[in-house]
């Protein structure tokens, strides 16, 4: 499973873990991105917090791991090259990319996209407030290797990392939207800061936290 992980969230790995189940995997590998080419522009946190995130966040299931692939690469991370390196290394199993139904309504536009249905079967993902769908494949599905693309309903938690970091800048809770070490970890390193609003490249609006309500101070009280 790709993704930025910019922080890893429970949608995740609820989405990982479902999947895992329906396809009886034998490991699910967390793959956060490198430079995702497409949050260019966008304040993306150092590759190296995202991975210990998702190391943090996956520590506590043997079926979940994280690979460096796209993170050592030196260059913008495209699937193509991730599933490449992941087929070198593990060159006798059946790969399945999984990928959120916002992720798959764009898949046109990634890089070679045609040679990625050569190279691992799909899963899409169901995501609240997306549709999961193939009309955008449509011309395309009689060109695709059979069972190339599977579409699965995993359990809906309406979670995304944009809203995380927004929490977490104006000093609300992240609890339990992510694991409790990634909690910790956005703390120790300071992640999300308010300095760093400008990650969240307007899609939201900032709201200022209430003004501290000053309790009168006694009046003179000599004279009473
Ligand atoms: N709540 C969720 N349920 C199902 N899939 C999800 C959910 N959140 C993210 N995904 C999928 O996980 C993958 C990685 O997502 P990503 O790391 O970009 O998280 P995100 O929450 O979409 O981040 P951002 O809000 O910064 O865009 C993508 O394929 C995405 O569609
Ligand atoms: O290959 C591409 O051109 C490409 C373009 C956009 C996204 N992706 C991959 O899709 C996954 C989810 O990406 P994102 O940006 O939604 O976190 C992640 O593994 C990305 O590398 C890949």
């Amino acid at each position: 499973m790709g993704g930025t992980f910019d922080p890893i969230h429970h949608g995740h790995l609820v989405a990982a873990s479902e999947v895992s189940d329906r396809f009886g995997l034998d490991e699910v590998i967390f793959v956060p991105t490198g430079q995702p080419w497409q949050k260019d522009g966008k304040n993306v946190s150092p590759a190296e917090d995202r991975y210990l995130m998702t190391v943090i966040a996956t520590a506590s299931n043997p079926g979940f791991s994280v690979s460096r692939v796209d993170v050592d690469r030196e260059k913008a991370t495209y699937t193509v090259d991730t599933l490449r390196d992941l087929r070198a290394q593990h060159p006798d199993a059946e790969l399945y990319f999984i990928t959120g139904a916002d992720a798959l309504e764009n898949i046109l536009s990634w890089q070679n996209w045609e040679e990625l249905f050569q190279l691992a079967k799909f899963v899409g993902v169901s995501r609240p407030g997306f549709e999961l769908g193939i009309e955008h494949l449509a011309d395309h599905l009689a060109d695709l290797p059979k069972g190339a693309l599977t579409l699965v309903e995993v359990p809906a938690l309406a979670i995304s990392s944009t809203e995380c970091r927004l929490r977490a800048s104006e000093n609300r809770p992240v609890w339990y939207l992510v694991p409790d070490g990634v909690v910790q970890y956005i703390s120790k390193r300071n992640l999300y800061r308010p300095l760093d609003a400008e990650r969240l490249d307007g899609a939201v609006t900032v709201s200022q936290p209430a003004p501290h309500k000053i309790h009168p101070q006694p009046q003179n009280l000599e004279n009473t």
